[in-house]
């Protein structure tokens, strides 16, 4: 149960309603860009995921906070955040239609509340967060804010003019094991803001993870990989002109075009810009667990977990080298492309669906067929060319002296 007293709260939309609440969160007036999700659960994963930055996140789900909140440090076997997509709340506010003062579940240690004033988050209930829908749909995204009491009015922000991805990328690599006797793989992550799930994801498949920060030169270091990811991650993929300068000498590299590569919402949009494809702003964005998208080679549809603003204009992708993959069943909009050639592929939703569902997930098995079939490619002498198992050359001693979990400063 939450101990705060009841101070009055204003949710703001510039050039758009306020709407009254009270406020459950920190004492604190802040501004960002007002988006909503339909999500029904999943409030602490999707708080803790860095593609919210710098966001004020508005829950469509009426009732929010009634399964309390998981303790945040606790750790699974693989050393990856068992509750949480990421260390802290990324989201600079939360609005809710009703805020449940109760909770109960049997991970929860503390209340949203608690959770929201401990982060330094604003949080507001009692808003018809319906007519602030409304509003988005027809307007498009908007920035907004949420004012505390008597609280100065904060200066409206568009976190989308700042480089977030910079404020979320681990600042050193790290590295977390597979933590099996014979790892299938090595896989070099680079990470935009990546969500702990993805990580799980390849580990949990039999890979070690070697996590480097969004500029780190992966054309310098492929070759001692048997596959790349790029991740998810904030803000306006055009701000990441390191990391697509780098991916667009490492496509243009011939010695490396046998490596893997699977690319995951900005991730995805990062390839299709190295590739010369466009992005664009949507009009409000797409956040949801339930988005029906259709497999173009396979004319299946499945469910979706999503979470972003912007999308990969298809008609521009080079027609000679890559297919779009996914299209988005509600409307019409990129959710995924593939190389006609190599293999690499990328998806605008998110396999990994922390929360969602898990439709998709197949498609880090698909990662792990490219980089078996990368394996057996491998230019190795001929004595070794059956042995399947044959690991990239990426240095035990290296990643036995990187950090085991993300860098934060
Ligand atoms: N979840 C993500 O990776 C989001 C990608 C990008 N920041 C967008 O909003 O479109």
């Amino acid at each position: 149960m939450s101990s705060i007293k009841e101070q009055k709260a204003t949710f703001t939309i510039k050039n758009g309603p306020t709407f009254k609440g009270v406020s459950f969160g920190a004492n604190k007036s802040v501004a960002g860009e007002a988006v909503f999700t339909t999500s029904l659960v999943g409030y602490p994963e999707s708080m803790t995921d860095p593609s919210y930055r710098g966001q004020i996140l508005v829950f469509t789900q009426p009732l929010i906070g009634n399964y309390g909140v998981p303790d945040g440090t606790q750790r699974d076997e693989f050393n990856l955040l068992k509750y949480f997509e990421s260390p802290h709340i990324h989201v600079v506010g939360i609005v809710v239609a009703e805020y449940a003062y109760e909770y109960s579940h049997w991970t929860a240690v503390e209340s949203l509340a608690n959770w929201c004033q401990r982060e330094g988050v604003a949080a507001i209930t009692g808003v018809d967060t319906r007519a602030v829908v409304q509003y988005l749909r027809e307007e498009g995204s908007s920035l907004g804010r949420i004012t505390i009491g008597d609280d100065m009015e904060p200066e409206y922000v568009d976190p989308m003019n700042t480089h977030l991805v910079k404020q979320v990328t681990t600042k050193q690599p790290f590295h977390v094991s597979a933590i099996v006797k014979n790892p299938i793989a090595n896989i070099a992550l680079i990470d935009c803001g990546v969500k702990e799930n993805i990580i799980r994801c390849l580990v949990k498949r039999g890979a070690n993870v070697t996590v480097f920060p969004f500029d780190y030169r992966i054309q310098d270091i492929a070759d001692q990989f048997d596959g790349i990811f790029l991740s998810n991650g904030p803000g306006n993929p055009e701000f990441c002109t390191d990391t697509i300068n780098n991916l667009r000498e490492f496509m243009l590299n011939p010695k490396f075009v046998n490596i893997p590569i699977f690319g995951i919402c900005l991730g995805h949009q990062l390839l299709a810009l190295a590739s010369g494809a466009h992005t664009s702003k949507m009009v409000y964005g797409n956040r949801a667990h339930n988005i029906p998208c259709m497999d173009l080679t396979t004319g299946q549809c499945h469910i979706t977990s999503q979470n972003h603003g912007y999308a990969v204009d298809p008609s521009t992708l080079p027609a000679d080298q890559w297919k779009p993959y996914f299209v988005n069943l509600n409307d019409g909009s990129n959710e995924g492309m593939i190389h006609l050639t190599r293999p690499i592929f990328s998806t605008q939703f998110h396999p990994e669906a922390k929360g969602g569902p898990l439709d998709t997930d197949i498609l880090f098995d698909k990662f792990f067929n490219n980089i078996e079939e990368f394996k057996l490619k491998k230019d190795l002498p001929m004595e070794k060319k059956n042995n399947i198992n044959k690991l990239s050359n990426v240095s035990k001693q290296f990643n036995d002296s990187l950090a085991k979990e993300r860098v934060l400063a």
